[in-house]
C-alpha cells in the first residue's frame, strides 16, 4: 500500500516482471481492494466481427503485454496508480452464441461495476461492444455523453446480413438511442473505402465531426487536440479506441485493418492532449492476438490503457 492508502502494481524489483499470472499492468485484482476508482474489465466477445475473428482474445493479450508498463507517467508527470486505487476486474463472461443476450450482459456488468462511482476501462472484444458500454455511461452520467471515437471506420453502418448488433453499426445505435450528445462527438484517423458517399452523408446527419487520419498527418496533433477540446468543452466524455486506428504497422493485430493509418506516437499525443477533460469511461477494442507479430498492437494497446487511465486522474 501506498502512502495514500492504494494498492499499486507488484514491484517490478522485487518480482520479475515476467512471473505470476497477468493482471493489467499487474495491478491488483477487484476482490483484493476495498474500493477501486477505476477498474479494467475484459470483455471477450467478438461475435459482432464482419472479416477476421478473435478479439475475443484481446483482453488476456492486453494484460500480457502491459507487464512492462511502468508506474510513473512522465507524459504527463503523474503516477496514475498512487492518487487512484485502479484494479483488475477480470472477464465479463458474455454470450458467444447470442449476440443480443451478450450486449445485455454487458450492460449489467457495466452498470454493477461502476456502481460506487467506479469508472471503467474496457478491454475488448470487438466494437460492438461500445454500445452497452455507452448506455452504462450515459446512464451513470445522468445525460447523453460526448464521444471521442478513435477508428480507422465510421462504425456508423446501418446493419450487416440484417444484423442490427454488429462491430460496423454500434455508433448508429447510439445516436438513434439518445445516448450520445450529438453536439460533441467526433471520429478521429477515419480511412479508406467506404461502400458509398452515403456513408459520409448519414455520419453527418447523426451529427459526428470527422478528423481523418490525413487531417492528423497534414493539421499535425497540437491543431486536432484544440479542435477536439473545443467540441467536447466540459461534458461528460467516453474515449472509444478502435486499435485499429492505427496504421497497420503499428496494429498488425485487429480484424479489419486500414492502410494509411496513424502512428501509435500520434495516437498518445492527441489521447495526452485530453488531459482536464471530464472523462467518465473508455475502451480499447479490436485486438485481435493471431495477427499479432511481436505483441506490436498488444503494447500499443496497453499503453493507450495507461494513458486512458492517466487522463481519469487528471480529470476535471
Ligand atoms: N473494426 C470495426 N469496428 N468495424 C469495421 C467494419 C468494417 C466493415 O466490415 O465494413
Ligand atoms: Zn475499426
Ligand atoms: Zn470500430
Amino acid at each position: 500500500m501506498n502512502v495514500n492508502g492504494k494498492v499499486g502494481p507488484i514491484d517490478a524489483a522485487q518480482i520479475p516482471r515476467y512471473a505470476g499470472a497477468a493482471t493489467y499492468a499487474r495491478l491488483p485484482r477487484l476482490d483484493q481492494v476495498e474500493h477501486a476508482d477505476v477498474a479494467v474489465v475484459g470483455v471477450p466477445f467478438d461475435t459482432g466481427v464482419s472479416y477476421r475473428p478473435g478479439a475475443r482474445f484481446g483482453g488476456n493479450h492486453i494484460r500480457e503485454a502491459s507487464r512492462l508498463l511502468r508506474p510513473y507517467n512522465p507524459a504527463q508527470d503523474t503516477s496514475p496508480f498512487e492518487n487512484l486505487q485502479v484494479a483488475d476486474a477480470g472477464d465479463l463472461a458474455v454470450n458467444p452464441f447470442n449476440i443480443n443476450e451478450a450486449i445485455e450482459t454487458i450492460q449489467a456488468g457495466a452498470l454493477e461495476l461502476t456502481e460506487g462511482g467506479t469508472k471503467l476501462v474496457t478491454l475488448g472484444g470487438d466494437h460492438t461492444i461500445a454500445l452497452p458500454l455507452l448506455r452504462a455511461a450515459a446512464e451513470r452520467a445522468g445525460e447523453p455523453v460526448a464521444m471521442l471515437h478513435f477508428d480507422a471506420h465510421l462504425d456508423t453502418w446501418d446493419t450487416y446480413f440484417g444484423a442490427e448488433y454488429t462491430h460496423g453499426t454500434p455508433f448508429r445505435r447510439a445516436v438513434e438511442e439518445g445516448i450520445l450528445d450529438t453536439e460533441a462527438i467526433s471520429h478521429v484517423g477515419t480511412r479508406g473505402p467506404l461502400y458509398g458517399k452515403k456513408d459520409l452523408e448519414d455520419d453527418k446527419r447523426f451529427g459526428f465531426g470527422i478528423v481523418t487520419s490525413s487531417d492528423v498527418f497534414r493539421q499535425g496533433v497540437d491543431e486536432v487536440v484544440a479542435k477536439l477540446r473545443d467540441r467536447i468543452g466540459s461534458r461528460p466524455l467516453y474515449i472509444s479506441v478502435d486499435i485499429d486506428v492505427l496504421d497497420p504497422a503499428h496494429a498488425p493485430g485487429t480484424g479489419t485493418p486500414e492502410a494509411g493509418g496513424i502512428t501509435s506516437r500520434e495516437l498518445l499525443e492527441i489521447l495526452r492532449g485530453m488531459r482536464g477533460m471530464n472523462l467518465v469511461g473508455a475502451d480499447v477494442v479490436e485486438v485481435a492476438p493471431a495477427y499479432d507479430h511481436a505483441d506490436i498492437t498488444a503494447v500499443a494497446a496497453s499503453h493507450v490503457a495507461y494513458d486512458l487511465i492517466t487522463l481519469m486522474g487528471l480529470s476535471a
